[in-house]
Order: structure tokens, then C-alpha cells, then sequence
């Protein structure tokens, strides 16, 4: 990429957050003029027609792989899926197949389900009805098709909790693409949909984003080497080095991320007392296909993800990644017509 397309990129992504770092850089004009995207017809890759997205919208996602909603989903609504996640945390109410996570360095301490805050996050809520109704949104599920079409199945969601970090910086999570965790194609159709349930910036922790890189390809994932601990599953993508890239979103209460599976994100440590909060769920269309992964480099968390399973289930060693995903896959519009 030349440097004034990568200068242009950045100025937009920055225009769009606000935020210190973006008043800074937007006090010196750009050298360039505008692209040439203005005149010639539009080709979208990333994005569907529908008339949802204003052109603006459209050509931001296309370029920087996400997209920031403020204010999508209400103060009332994010009240309900608190009072869940809290009862769900004194186990008033268990789930089934939901997954409670503890930050690494308190995980060998006894659970005391009276403290909401020992939970890291909460997986796999998609038998939670309360909490589900996140992911059937009308005004969500507007902005999904965007990028899924009309057929939209909900397959991965969390609740994400992240503790003060203890110190020894476990509460990060690394640089990753999501994609490393999925077997279904195309890539494309998937989608993150992430709401912040309060104030989110860089000091609780917020999401950081490498702006364009859902352009790139998926890249090897594994343990990042911390010498403080890392959290079950947390790979993040090795010798990653471009650190000065990272642009870090700030959001209030209901403000929803919507981003690429192959852009490079992660999140930092918390260093407030609070426990931030945020809602997620990626997305697919349903008329997509599962590949296997043997021989990609997804083939190191099938493998992890199957040992966790298998060992914690008592399921047999034929079970693969694919039949775990089409049993947690839940319609959430449409046909369920593939997956
Ligand atoms: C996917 C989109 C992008 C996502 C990125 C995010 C990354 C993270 C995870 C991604 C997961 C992707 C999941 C794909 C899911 C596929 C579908 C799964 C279908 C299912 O429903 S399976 C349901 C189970 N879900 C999982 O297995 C997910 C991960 N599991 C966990 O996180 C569990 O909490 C855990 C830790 C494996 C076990 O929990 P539990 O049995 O309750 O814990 P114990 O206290 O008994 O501890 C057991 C053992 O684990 C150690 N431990 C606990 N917490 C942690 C931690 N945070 N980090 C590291 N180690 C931990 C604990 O110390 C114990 O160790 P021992 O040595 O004492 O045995
Ligand atoms: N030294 C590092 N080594 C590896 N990954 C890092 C490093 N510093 C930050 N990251 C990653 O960058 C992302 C954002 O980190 P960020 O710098 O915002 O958080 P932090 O380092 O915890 O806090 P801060 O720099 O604000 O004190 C996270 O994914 C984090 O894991
Ligand atoms: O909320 C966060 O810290 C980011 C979580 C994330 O990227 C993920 O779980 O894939
Ligand atoms: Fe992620
Ligand atoms: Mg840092």
C-alpha cells in the first residue's frame, strides 16, 4: 500500500472514532487529493446491496474492515442482558451448553458463585433465551445482513466481563483474526457484531483494530510467550510487529462494532477497577459450507478445541470441529438452507 493511501486510510478511520489521537493527526491536511472511488463505479467486495448502509458506511467497512453503529441497542435492552449475565454468574439459572470462563490468574482458586466478579466471560449463551434475544435484534440483524444476505445464522456468542488486570497483564487479549477459530466459508459472510454495555476506551481495555488488515490473509495463530499467564484459547498471531498500526475504538453504552473475521484485533489490559462489559455474536449466512481445516493452520485449535471437548464431554475422538459448530448454530433469520 503507498504511503499517502495508508495516511488517507488512516485520517478516515480516525474522522469516524473521534477521540484524541484522531484530533491530533486530523489537525494536518493530506498532501492527496480524495481517490478515485468518487468518480468510477462502485465494486464492493465486503458489503451486499440492500440500501441499509449509506455509501459512506459501505466504503469505510470495504476499506478499514469495520464499522462503528452508535447508540444501536438500548439502554433497556443492555439493563436485561446485565441482569442475565449476573444471574447466570450466581447459577440462578444454568444454561445448557453454556461456558463460564475465568481469568487465568485467579483460575485455580475456588469458585464463589456469589461473585459475579471471578467470570472472565460467558460463551455459548445460545440456549439462554434472555440473553439470545441479543443476537434476533431487529435493528441488529438490519446491519448483519449487510454483510451475512438475508439468511443469517448466529454461531459463536459471548459475554465478555474483563476483570481488572491483576498486574500480570493476563487480562489482555492478543492480536488475533477470528477466522482462526471458524471452519465455514466464505469469509466474507461472516460477520462480529460487539456491543459495549458501558463506556469502552483503551484504559477499561477496549478493542484495538488493525485497520485494512481484513484484506490480508489468515495468518498462523498460537500462545502468545507472557510471562504472567494466558488465557485457555487465547492464540494470537506470532511475531506480529506492527504495533504502531493499532487504532483503539472508544464507545459508550449501546455502540456496536461490526467487523471482518480476518481483521486483526485484540484488547488490553483493564486498568480501571470495573469489570468492562460487552456483548458479541458472529454471524454467517447460512448458505455457506464447512472446509476442513487438516494441513491449514487452523489445524492447531481444531485440535485444542477437540481435546477440551472431548475430555470435558466424554465424546469420542470422531467428533470434529464441524459437528460442533452445526449443533450450536441457531437460525436467527431466513432459511436455514446449508450450514
Ligand atoms: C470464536 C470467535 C473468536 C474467538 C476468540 C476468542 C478466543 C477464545 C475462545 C474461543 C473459543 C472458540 C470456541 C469455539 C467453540 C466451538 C463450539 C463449542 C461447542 C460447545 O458448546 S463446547 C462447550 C465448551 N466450550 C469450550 O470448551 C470453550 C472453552 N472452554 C473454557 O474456556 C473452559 O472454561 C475451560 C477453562 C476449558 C474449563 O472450564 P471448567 O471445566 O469450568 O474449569 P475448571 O475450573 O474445572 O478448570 C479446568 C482446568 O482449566 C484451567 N483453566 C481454567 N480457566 C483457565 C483459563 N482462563 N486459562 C487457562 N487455564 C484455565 C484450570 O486451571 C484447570 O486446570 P487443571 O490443570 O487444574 O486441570
Ligand atoms: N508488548 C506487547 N506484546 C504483545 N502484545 C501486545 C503488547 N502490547 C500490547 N499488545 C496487544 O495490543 C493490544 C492492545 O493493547 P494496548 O496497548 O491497548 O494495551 P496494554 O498494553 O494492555 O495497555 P497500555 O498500552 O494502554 O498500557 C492487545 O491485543 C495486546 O495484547
Ligand atoms: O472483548 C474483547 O476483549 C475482545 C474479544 C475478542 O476479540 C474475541 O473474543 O474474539
Ligand atoms: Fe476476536
Ligand atoms: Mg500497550
Amino acid at each position: 500500500m503507498s504511503q499517502s493511501h495508508a495516511a488517507t486510510r488512516l485520517r478516515t478511520v480516525l474522522a469516524h472514532l473521534g477521540g484524541p489521537r484522531a484530533k491530533a493527526v486530523l489537525a494536518h491536511p493530506i498532501s492527496k487529493s480524495i481517490s478515485s472511488a468518487n468518480v468510477h463505479p462502485q465494486q464492493f467486495q465486503y458489503t451486499l446491496d440492500n440500501n441499509v448502509l449509506s455509501l459512506e458506511q459501505r466504503k469505510f467497512y470495504e476499506e478499514n474492515g469495520f464499522l462503528v453503529i452508535k447508540n444501536l441497542v438500548s439502554s433497556a435492552d443492555i439493563q436485561r442482558f446485565q441482569n442475565e449475565f449476573e444471574k447466570i454468574c450466581r447459577q440462578e439459572v444454568k444454561p445448557p451448553g453454556l461456558n463460564i470462563m475465568r481469568d487465568v490468574a485467579i483460575s485455580k482458586s475456588e469458585y464463589d458463585p456469589r461473585n459475579e466478579n471471578m467470570v472472565y466471560k460467558i460463551q455459548h449463551f445460545q440456549e439462554d433465551k434472555e440473553l439470545f434475544r441479543y443476537c434476533t435484534l431487529p435493528e441488529l440483524l438490519k446491519y448483519v445482513e449487510c454483510f451475512t444476505g438475508p439468511n443469517i445464522l448466529a454461531m459463536h456468542t459471548m459475554v465478555i466481563n474483563k476483570p481488572p488486570d491483576s498486574g500480570k497483564k493476563s487480562s489482555r487479549h492478543p492480536l488475533h483474526q477470528d477466522l482462526h477459530y471458524f471452519p465455514f466459508r466464505p469469509i466474507d459472510r461472516i460477520v462480529c457484531a460487539w456491543t459495549a454495555m458501558e463506556h469502552i476506551d483503551r484504559n477499561n481495555g477496549g478493542l484495538c483494530v488493525i485497520p485494512g488488515t481484513h484484506k490480508g490473509p489468515l495468518q498462523p495463530h498460537d500462545y502468545p510467550q507472557w510471562e504472567g499467564g494466558v488465557n485457555i484459547m487465547f492464540h494470537g498471531i506470532q511475531n506480529f510487529k506492527d504495533y504502531d498500526a493499532r487504532v483503539h475504538i472508544e464507545l459508550e453504552k449501546g455502540d456496536t462494532v461490526f467487523f471482518h473475521p480476518l481483521l486483526i484485533h485484540g484488547s488490553g489490559r483493564n486498568q480501571t477497577k470495573g469489570f468492562r462489559k460487552a456483548i458479541s455474536c458472529h454471524f454467517t449466512c447460512a448458505d455457506s459450507y464447512y472446509i476442513d481445516v487438516k494441513g491449514t493452520t487452523q489445524e492447531n485449535i481444531e485440535k485444542e478445541l477437540k481435546g477440551i471437548i472431548t475430555e470435558g464431554y466424554e465424546l469420542d475422538d470422531s467428533i470434529t470441529l464441524k459437528d460442533i459448530w452445526k449443533f450450536q448454530a441457531r437460525l436467527v433469520k431466513g432459511e436455514r438452507t446449508n450450514l
